[in-house]
């Protein structure tokens, strides 16, 4: 017997968004654990890997020239520069594995988030993750342990420009509560799966079903 689980089906691109330290990494690591079908899309950096960051799994780390060239040979779905340093999509996985039915879940800020919905606009769901105040996000990005000083006080510096960008999502959830946001990521990406447009086996199963 089907159900909507196992109709041949279009993957999406679940983009997650928010200012520097509100739980979008927190959040993608949950989905991956929790969720079958979806995989990450590995972002390439040239930023320095933080204590415990594993080169290809959390990022693919590299040095300017290199990124550079990635961008001239058109590596890139998008890419944009991020306090001061360069971060891209890779193309090569994300177009097949769409057509195989995988979901890819990007970790990505409102400039990539827009270069994506230009190109790929059917594929894309966007949300943004708010904090619950501006000083819960600065005592995340403290207790995080990972960055100096000046890096956490560059990244508030921002917050309130990325903030600005959260009528550029499709929905929008404030991390209050962990466990809560996570329900909530997950029902919209639940629902998402439903879209009839990416439903692409109900053609033949609808055909059936009337005989
Ligand atoms: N709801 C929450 N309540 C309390 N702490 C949280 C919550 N969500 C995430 N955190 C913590 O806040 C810190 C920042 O979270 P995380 O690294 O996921 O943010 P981020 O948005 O991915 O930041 P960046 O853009 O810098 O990568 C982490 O230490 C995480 O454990
Ligand atoms: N446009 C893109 N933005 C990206 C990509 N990978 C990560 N990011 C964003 O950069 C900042 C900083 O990330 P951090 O890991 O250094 O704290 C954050 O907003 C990410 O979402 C990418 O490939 N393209």
């Amino acid at each position: 017997m089907a159900d909507s689980s196992n109709l041949a089906r279009r993957g999406l691109m679940f983009i997650l968004s928010s200012p520097s330290g509100a739980g979008k990494t927190t959040i993608a690591r949950k989905l991956l654990a929790e969720v079958d079908g979806i995989g990450m899309s590995v972002s390439v950096t040239t930023r320095a890997p933080r204590p415990g960051e594993v080169d290809g799994k959390d990022y693919v780390f590299v040095d300017q020239p290199t990124f550079d060239r990635m961008v001239e040979d058109g590596e890139f779905l998008e890419w944009a520069v991020v306090f001061g340093n360069s971060y891209g999509t890779p193309k090569a996985e994300v177009k097949q594995g769409l057509k195989d039915g995988q979901d890819f879940l990007f970790d990505i800020d409102w400039q990539g988030t827009q270069q994506l919905y230009q190109r790929m606009e059917v594929d894309v769901v966007r949300v943004f993750i708010l904090p619950p105040s501006i000083g819960a996000l600065e005592s995340r990005l403290r207790s995080r342990g990972t960055d100096s000083e000046d890096v956490i006080q560059g990244r508030m510096d921002r917050a309130r420009a990325e903030i600005s960008h959260w009528d550029g999502y499709d929905y929008v959830v404030v991390n209050d509560d962990i466990d809560r946001c996570f329900e909530q990521v997950h029902h919209v990406l639940q629902a998402e799966r439903l879209r009839r447009a990416r439903q692409t086996g109900l053609v033949d199963f609808t055909r059936k079903l009337m005989g």
